[in-house]
């Protein structure tokens, strides 16, 4: 490090005058944890403070505001934001979610850690997200149609094939990417199947993207069952909401043999622990929108599912659900992190504490965004990968990123987050100094 080079200062308290820039909130919620993380890494490496302040800090984003009609003539104005935390090592990428809560410091959490998730998994995106907020279960599907067209016409600007390309996140889908990527063609004047990834097959979406994040997830259990000597019918699991993550874990656990004992979604919780039958009760949510009234189980405390005395707890639905106040009741030997920061800084102490291994969102959920660059190299190409090669190439680089680091924390007695974020923020912090962006 050269002469007169600042330093990130292992004192550096959270909003102390280095390490928290003032402009980025109070240290809580979500962004407080994604720069605590990204603190805890910085120093470990010894970067440069400005090298931290500048991470620290989305490099780009916009707020829109924009007038939708609804079904009974009423026009609603709604807000909604794309982040770029980071396109040092190449164009934005990261989804769109609907949800009441959306709020820009939770898209700018979100988007750093997209940039993070995409070096660990070093495909050539930089990180971004964006969302827009209300409740897509209040609205009906034009409604949504139309705030989502509305939506990519005033970020069209912002995206691209080449600058920030979205992808579903929570509340949004493969029919949500298909109508953006129509929204930016006519607001561009360009066919780009490119713009988005996550699409129907038909309009130039991947073999297996719908189930990547759960296969990465599940690829990874079977890993370190194997790891930890447990054999996968021997295993039990509960998983912390049953939407695209959630449900499509809970399967590829029912196939590996894997018992679900426990399940939830925003209207409550159930269990059985004998193993929940995971096809009847997906039938049983497309019918009724719900886990809630599966007959197959008994309705639960949705904070038993986290406390559930299993091998494998998976919080898959929102952040910052497991924290010091909960995060003693966890009795799982493993947590998966299928959400993206599930887990407060405070939560992850006493996790570590208590030998919990927490296998960290950058690494665990990754594979959607995995599938997404593969989507994305297949527009590009125009042309098709079959399945069998979109799952093994998937499985690979999860496995790879796994061992990495897997052995990275085993080698310098860090935690698996530790070791992930520094691997991560290091390959982003080389690129910068590269490019001479810093
Ligand atoms: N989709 C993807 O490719 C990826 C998603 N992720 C992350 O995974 C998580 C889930 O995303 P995804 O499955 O796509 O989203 P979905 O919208 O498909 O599903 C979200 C699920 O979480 C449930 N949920 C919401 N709030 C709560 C709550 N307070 N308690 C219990 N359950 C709740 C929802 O319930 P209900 O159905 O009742 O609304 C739903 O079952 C998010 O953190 C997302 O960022 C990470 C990597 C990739
Ligand atoms: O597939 C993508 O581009 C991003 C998925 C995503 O939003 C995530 O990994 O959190």
């Amino acid at each position: 490090m050269s002469v007169g080079v600042t330093q990130v200062p292992t004192s550096a308290r959270p909003g102390g005058p280095i390490g928290a820039p003032h402009d980025l909130g109070p240290g809580t919620g979500p962004l407080g944890a994604a720069i605590r993380q990204l603190r805890d890494a910085a120093r470990s490496l010894e970067l440069p403070c400005a090298l931290f302040e500048t991470l620290a800090r989305p490099q780009q984003e916009v707020t829109v505001h924009f007038p939708v009609m609804m079904d009974d003539g009423s026009v609603v104005t709604l807000e909604g934001h794309r982040v770029q935390h980071n396109l040092a090592r190449g164009p934005g990428k990261g989804g769109i979610r609907y949800a009441p809560g959306v709020d820009l410091d939770e898209v700018r959490a979100l988007a750093m850690w997209m940039t993070w998730k995409c070096a660990l998994m070093d495909i050539p995106f930089g990180g971004a997200k964006g969302g827009v907020a209300f409740d897509p279960a209040e609205r009906t599907d034009h409604e949504v149609e139309r705030i989502t067209r509305a939506f990519t016409h005033a970020i069209s600007h912002f995206i691209g094939p080449d600058t920030d390309i979205p992808a579903p996140d929570v509340g949004t889908d493969e029919r949500t990417m298909a109508w953006m990527m129509d929204a930016y063609a006519r607001s561009t004047g360009q066919f780009a199947p490119a713009v988005v990834t996550g699409k129907p097959l038909a309009m130039g979406g991947s073999h297996g993207r719908a189930s990547s994040t759960s296969d990465g997830l599940g690829f990874i259990t079977m890993a370190l069952l194997q790891d930890l000597g447990i054999e996968a019918g021997k295993a039990s699991a509960s998983i912390q909401g049953f939407g695209k993550v959630g449900g499509g874990l809970a399967a590829f656990y029912e196939k590996a043999g894997i018992a679900v004992h426990a399940v939830s979604d925003r209207y409550g919780a159930i269990r059985n622990d004998r193993g929940i039958d995971i096809q009847h009760l997906r039938r049983h949510v497309a019918q009724t929108g719900s886990v809630v009234g599966f007959p197959g189980a008994e309705r639960t405390d949705p904070a038993d599912v986290l406390a559930a005395d299993v091998t494998i707890v998976v919080p898959a639905a929102i952040e910052g659900v497991v924290t010091g106040a909960n995060a003693t009741s966890i009795r799982a030997t493993v947590l998966l992190e299928g959400a993206n920061g599930p887990t407060t800084p405070e939560a992850d102490e006493i996790l570590a504490d208590r030998g919990t291994l927490v296998v960290p969102d950058i690494l665990a959920n990754s594979g959607g965004v995995v599938v997404s660059y593969f989507e994305w190299v297949q527009a590009r190409q125009q042309h098709r990968w079959t399945e069998h090669r979109v799952r093994q190439d998937l499985r690979e680089r999860m496995l790879r990123a796994w061992e990495m680091v897997r052995r990275d924390a085993a080698g310098r007695g860090r935690t698996l987050r530790e070791s992930a974020t520094a691997i991560a923020v290091g390959r982003v912090a080389d690129t910068q100094r590269m490019r001479g962006m810093m």
